[in-house]
């Protein structure tokens, strides 16, 4: 069986500019798009969007600026599970077996920051044919209490413990652009790109777009950043958007 990573930006299932608010009309089209495709074994992760940003910001908390207060955990990972709840709903409605897996129950980081995600749970939930739909959230943090966890993270950790066959993120941008907005088809160091990369436009701890390409360039097989037009053309087996690719393994 083949497996698929695929990550819903929250800038794209999120109107990321007001704060706790769902963008449903996207996320219903990719919904559509996911429900209509063909693959095997899938796994969904998403972003924090309006929900899990705008409240981290709020709280000071980030991936490495961590938080004891109990009113941020709860903010945070209670708003990560609200937009969960969303995105599993308007899965159940195209009848797919959506089921969560909210990493701040899993999830650890050590005093190095490194992440450690079981993924046993998730390996059991595939072979029994449901689809687990991980998020951004609050993992615990030895000497930080917590720190943000990007949905980007768990997308090439879960990837690296399952070896994905494909793996996919669906962002508002058709891939990541160059200084004259046009699609770059292939990344392969982040030196090549570092001067176009920015922050996200709105309210993003994570790190926005540079980020994203810093943890696809640690993943050690080839990724895609495309935006929800793509995702059924994606999911079909072909290379929309970017490709990004440490290994530096050409297409055929
Ligand atoms: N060179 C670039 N090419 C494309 N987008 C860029 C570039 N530089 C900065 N960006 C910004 O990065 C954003 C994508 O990163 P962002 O973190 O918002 O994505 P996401 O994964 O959809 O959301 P989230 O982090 O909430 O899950 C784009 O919407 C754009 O504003
Ligand atoms: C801000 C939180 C809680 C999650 C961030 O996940 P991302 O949007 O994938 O970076």
């Amino acid at each position: 069986m083949s497996l698929t990573v695929l990550k819903l930006g929250g800038s794209v299932i999120t109107d990321k500019d007001r704060a706790d608010t769902l963008d449903d009309e996207t996320l219903g089209r990719v919904a559509d798009a996911i429900g209509d495709a063909s693959v095997d074994d899938l796994v969904l992760v998403h972003g924090g969007g309006s929900f899990g940003h705008h409240h981290a910001s709020e709280h000071g908390v980030s991936k490495t600026t961590g938080s004891s207060d109990i009113d941020a955990v709860t903010d945070i990972h209670g708003a990560m599970k609200t937009l969960n709840n969303f995105v599993l709903s308007r899965l159940h409605d195209r009848e797919i077996s959506a089921v969560p897996v909210h990493p701040f129950s899993a999830a650890v980081r050590d005093a190095t920051a490194s992440l450690t995600l079981p993924t046993g749970q998730i390996e059991t939930m595939l072979e029994e044919g449901f689809v687990p739909v991980l998020h951004g959230d609050v993992v615990a943090h030895e000497g930080e209490g917590v720190t943000v966890v990007s949905g980007d993270e768990l997308v090439v950790s879960v990837a690296r413990h399952l070896d994905a066959d494909r793996v996919g993120f669906c962002s508002t941008v058709p891939g990541v652009l160059d200084e004259n907005d046009e699609v770059i088809p292939e990344i392969t160091t982040y030196e090549a790109v570092a001067d176009v990369l920015g922050e996200s436009e709105s309210t993003d701890v994570t790190g926005g777009m540079a980020g994203k390409v810093r943890s696809l360039l640690e993943l050690g097989a080839p990724a895609s950043i495309f935006s929800p037009d793509d995702v059924s053309s994606f999911l079909d087996g072909e290379t929309p958007g970017t490709r990004i690719d440490a290994t530096g393994e050409q297409t055929d």
